[in-house]
This record gives C-alpha cells, sequence and structure tokens, in this order.
C-alpha cells in the first residue's frame, strides 16, 4: 500500500469513526474533529492565521505585497505591458513569484491551524494515576514499611504498602497483585523478580535532615525541590500554605503529571523512625534519640511515590535493549525533560540512578525521571540562573554537567541558561541505553569542561541513524547549535513513525506531513478507544508529541533529519 493510500485511508477510518460517534475518549473530541474539519484545508477558518507565520514569512509576505501593489500600479502597468518582451518577462515572474509565496503561506497557515488544532484535541486528555484516589496516607503509621530498596546521598527509600492504596483494576496485570498478608515479606531481599515490590505498591523515601531543624515549615522550605514533582493533594491542605521567611508563601512550583516524570503521591513531615538496617547502613544520620552519636535532626520529609522495579542503570546492567526499545527509551527521556522545561523546571541531575523503569503490558520499558532534590525552578519559568557567586549551586552530578553549566565562572553578570541543559544530558545517557559506556564517566572519560565534539566515540553501527545524529546533536558544546528536547523529540518521533511522510520532500512537504500527523491522531483516537492493553508507552509517546505539536518545531525537526548537522541548510529550509 503506497503512502498516499495508506494516509487516505487513515483519514477515511478516522473520519467515518469520528462520524459514527464511538470515541469513548470523547464525543467533544468527535466534534472537534469533525470530518469536514478533519481535513487540511477549510478548518483554518477559525484561526487567526497570522499568529503562525514565521518572521521570514512575514517579512517576504510584507515586502512582496508591497511590491506586487506597485507593480499593478497604473504607472508600472502602463510601463511594462508598453515595454519589451524582457520586461513583460521580469513582470511575469515577479507576479508568479508573489503568487508562489502566498501559496507557501497558505500551506503553511493550513498547517499550523492543523497543528493547532490537533495539540488542542490531545492536550485536554489527562494523565491517569495507576493508584485509586486516597484520602488518607498523612502519616507514617499509615504505611507499612517493607524492606530497603536504594540509598543514595540525601535519603534511603523503602518499599511500603497502604490499604487505601490499592491499584486499579485496569492496572493489576502490569503493575501489582492484592495486599495480602505481607509481614513475611518484610524479612525477604527485594529482587525485582519476586512478589515483594508487587506487594509493596509504593516507595517511602525518607530525607535525610541534618541542618533544616525540626519545625515542618523549615523543612518544607529546605526541602522544597523535592516537591517538585507532587500532586495537588499530595500535601494535608493546611500545608499548602507554609510560612516561609516568616511570610506566608507559597510552595514552589509544581509540575504536572506526566507519564516519564516521577508522581510523588504524598509528603508529610514525621519523626524519624528506626527502619530495618538504619543502625547498620546510615547510623550517622539518626536523630541522637535513636543513636547517640548521630547527627540527624528528630523530624525530617517523608515521599510517597509509586514502586518501581528497577532504576535504569541497574535493568542496563542485566539487560540490553534493541534498536527499537532503545530509541523509545530515549524518546521518553526527551519527553519527560520536554515536559519539564515547558513548566520552567530543570532537573539538574539526570543519571541512570535517577531514572527509573517499570514494563508496560506488551513488554516495553517505561522510563521515569526522578529525585528532584537538584532540581531548579523559577517563577518567571526562564530557566536563567543568576551565578553572581561561587556559592550559586550548578546542580549536582559534575561529570554529566553540560558545557554551559561547568565552564561558567561567577561574575556580576553571569546568567547560566538551563534550557537546554537535561537534553544534553540525555544525549550522555544515551549511550549507556544502547549498552556503551557514558563517554563522560571514568578516569579515561571525556571531560565536558574541554571535549569537542569530533572525540564522541560513535554509538554502535546497529543504532538506528537518526538515534545517532539526535545524540550527537544533543552532545552539542554549544547550546544555540542543540536542539531543544522537543525538537529532538520531534527527530524521534518523525523517525519512528513518519518517515515515510519525510522521503521526497517537495514543496508539497508539510502539506504531506500534514497529511501524516492527521493519520496519526485518527491512530491514536482510535487505539485510545481500544483500551490500556497493548503497547501503552508507544501510546503515551505518540499522545505526548501529539499533544506538544508547533509548526516552528516539527520544521525544525524536519531540517536536521533531512540535512543532518548541516545546520545552515537546515536553516534555510525550516527556520
Ligand atoms: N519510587 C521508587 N521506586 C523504586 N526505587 C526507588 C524509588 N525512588 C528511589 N528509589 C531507589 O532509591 C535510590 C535512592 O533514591 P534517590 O535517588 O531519590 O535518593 P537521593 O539520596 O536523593 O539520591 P542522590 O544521591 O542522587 O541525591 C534510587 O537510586 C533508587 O535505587
Amino acid at each position: 500500500m503506497s503512502v498516499k493510500h495508506a494516509i487516505s485511508r487513515g483519514l477515511e477510518l478516522g473520519r467515518s469513526f469520528l462520524q459514527i460517534g464511538l470515541l469513548k475518549s470523547g464525543g467533544r473530541v468527535a466534534a472537534k474533529l469533525r470530518a469536514d474539519r478533519f481535513r487540511v484545508g477549510p478548518s483554518v477558518r477559525t484561526v487567526q492565521p497570522q499568529a503562525f507565520l514565521p518572521a521570514r514569512y512575514r517579512y517576504y509576505r510584507t515586502s512582496l505585497r508591497g511590491l506586487a501593489a506597485q507593480l499593478q500600479s497604473a504607472g508600472f502597468r502602463r510601463r511594462f505591458t508598453g515595454a519589451s518582451p524582457r520586461n513583460r518577462a521580469v513582470f511575469l515572474a515577479f507576479g508568479l513569484g508573489v503568487g508562489l509565496i502566498e501559496q507557501q503561506l497558505e500551506e503553511d497557515r493550513q498547517s499550523a491551524a492543523t497543528c493547532q488544532e490537533i495539540q488542542a484535541v490531545f492536550k485536554k486528555k489527562k494523565i491517569q494515576s495507576t493508584l485509586r484516589p486516597f484520602t488518607s496516607g498523612f502519616k507514617l503509621e499509615d504505611y507499612i514499611i517493607g524492606n530497603q530498596i536504594g540509598k543514595g546521598s540525601n535519603a534511603v527509600v523503602y518499599e511500603a504498602a497502604a490499604q487505601f492504596a490499592h491499584p486499579k483494576e485496569t492496572e493489576r496485570d502490569s503493575t501489582l497483585v492484592e495486599l495480602r498478608d505481607i509481614k513475611e515479606e518484610v524479612q525477604t531481599a527485594r529482587s525485582p523478580t519476586c512478589c515483594s515490590f508487587r506487594n509493596f505498591p509504593l516507595a517511602i523515601k525518607m530525607l535525610w535532615n541534618f541542618g533544616a531543624g525540626s519545625s515542618s515549615e523549615a523543612i518544607l522550605k529546605s526541602m522544597s525541590q523535592e516537591l517538585v514533582p507532587s500532586g495537588p493533594l499530595a500535601l494535608k491542605q493546611e500545608k499548602e500554605q507554609v510560612t516561609l521567611d516568616g511570610h506566608f508563601g507559597v510552595l514552589p512550583r509544581r509540575v504536572s503529571a506526566h507519564p516519564n516524570v516521577i508522581r510523588v503521591y504524598r509528603a508529610f513531615t514525621a519523626d524519624v523512625p528506626l527502619l530495618p538496617g538504619a543502625q547498620e547502613e546510615y547510623p550517622d544520620v539518626l536523630p541522637a534519640r535513636l543513636n547517640p552519636t548521630g547527627i540527624g535532626n528528630n523530624r525530617t520529609l517523608f515521599l510517597v511515590m509509586k514502586n518501581y522495579p528497577y532504576t535504569l542503570r541497574q535493568y542496563l546492567l542485566v539487560s540490553t535493549p534493541n534498536r527499537r526499545q532503545g530509541s523509545l527509551m530515549v524518546l521518553q527521556l526527551l519527553e519527560g525533560v520536554d515536559h519539564l522545561c515547558r513548566q520552567g523546571v530543570a532537573h539538574r541531575d539526570l543519571k541512570s540512578d535517577n531514572i527509573l523503569l517499570e514494563f508496560d503490558s506488551g513488554g516495553c520499558p517505561r522510563l521515569v525521571i526522578t529525585d528532584f532534590g537538584c532540581c531548579l525552578t523559577q517563577n518567571d519559568s526562564s530557566l536563567q540562573l543568576p551565578f553572581n557567586n561561587m556559592w550559586v549551586s550548578r546542580g549536582g552530578n559534575a561529570s554529566l554537567m553540560a558545557p554551559e553549566v561547568v565552564t561558567a565562572a561567577p561574575g556580576p553578570d553571569v546568567v547560566i541558561d538551563y534550557t537546554k541543559t537535561d537534553a544534553w544530558a540525555v544525549g550522555a545517557i544515551s549511550y549507556e541505553i544502547f549498552g556503551q559506556q557514558n563517554p563522560f564517566y571514568g578516569a579515561a572519560g571525556l571531560h565536558s569542561t574541554n571535549y569537542q565534539e569530533k572525540q564522541l566515540p560513535p554509538l554502535p553501527a546497529c543504532v538506528p541513524a537518526d538515534v545517532q545524529l539526535v545524540a550527537k546533536l544533543l552532545l552539542r558544546r554549544n547550546p544555540n547549535k542543540r536542539p531543544s528536547a522537543r525538537v529532538a523529540a520531534n527527530m524521534l518521533h518523525l523517525s519512528l513513525w513518519g518517515r515515510k511522510a519525510l522521503a521526497n520532500q517537495d514543496s508539497a512537504g508539510m502539506r504531506k506531513l500534514a497529511d501524516w500527523l492527521l493519520c496519526q491522531s485518527a491512530v491514536v483516537l482510535l487505539q485510545g478507544c481500544s483500551g490500556p492493553s497493548g503497547n501503552r508507552v508507544e501510546a503515551e509517546l505518540q499522545r505526548s508529541f501529539l499533544s506538544n505539536l508547533d509548526l516552528e518545531e516539527l520544521r525544525a525537526a524536519v531540517g536536521f533529519l533531512l540535512y543532518g548537522q548541516d545546520q545552515s541548510r537546515a536553516c534555510i529550509m525550516f527556520p
């Protein structure tokens, strides 16, 4: 079946599907995408086209319109019509040029409007929690705490269960089993293959508190970054507003739910308990009440999350994903980073230990970014950090600090721009995903301070060429030449699902792409109706892509895919 045939078949399917109103995910969606509006064309009626025109076209259009007006003015017409054949040809060429530009602009308007409409449809869909909503769980006593899962430099994490936090029926197969009598499980070692973690659907992170004091306000204030991925009901209502610096202030910016970002279900302060292994593994951070030589405070912050079976690092120690899975994993990280970036958050400590992993019901790894202890959030979402003295923290994990962060020297007007730093780290982590050593790790590794791009080792030959290109572009030293997480994610989406729409790019290129987008939208909506089984990770990714569609970012991705590293050509075609 040819691409054209496939697209028209997809459109037909989508249209008839919409018409018979079978869309579970929304009669509203169906109404929005009524068959006639589901075409690239008349759908632009409701959209103000001017807003979507790239500056370049606005300029051309204004100047060419002016020129056309002049050409059509009586004086010009007299001069040219009565003039030589050569002058008449010039006049014709001008006219033709204006016509072509207008046509191009019209197509752009239509493509931009298509993107807008698709985005609006997919943006509405909220991420569903895999747990039933619960109203309690603000006290440590509400949980049964099992074995230790992991430990970092700031916290320890235990598996946990709570009677109120049952999984939803639909999630049962892929995540958890009933909360049975779990007491005997507590003593068994944690292993992703045993049912221990399935009986403990939750994970509780206990932060170590040395300096924050023991009042809830002081703890919440000093550990506030950890609350960035917490949901709207995570804190008890009265804690939503805490006294900060003697004034009433709100807690930091919090990000909305995303399939590739951890969700903190509950956050509360409590007295530090003596948990299994505490005396042996972290005696120094215990309070004097539990260890006379311990230096920890009496109370601390607890975060309740979903329990994941692996970190990315643990998973990669025992398994090497195939090329498609690897591409999907890199793409998930980019989607997660883009989501954070759009909400004004830079993680600043991305590494394979801070990425959790589970499987969807089709066996595809789902990656989730966690541990926001080092993140940057700002009220204005600018991600521009004034770096005026050496005490300003640049974030965690020096090995994976982007060049613009690691090379910044403090000074009165110095600002570090974090908008593309997490995307850079994803470029480095891509090596690990494809079974290679991270090029920035180890004594013999490269240093982000001074590496040259040509020193980057090639990814294995089996890695898809587009993924290799994405990793290379993400590791560009100059952030202005580095694609954003969104553009890099778009590249992988096009590579995974839309490569054919890019073949034989000509003047009809954007139209072909718009047709593909509509076709893809129909497919994703249809998939949404068939329930939660199957490749949920792929479906989530496609939804993420469609709900963030922007013509300019799509063009940038197309430009990179078609012209690779040749930025100048890519910019001319797709500014
Ligand atoms: N939700 C979870 N499910 C399963 N395991 C988890 C979860 N959260 C954390 N872990 C495990 O606990 C370890 C430590 O957690 P985390 O990275 O949040 O602690 P940290 O002290 O803040 O880390 P860092 O040293 O990077 O600052 C992780 O590497 C992981 O192995």
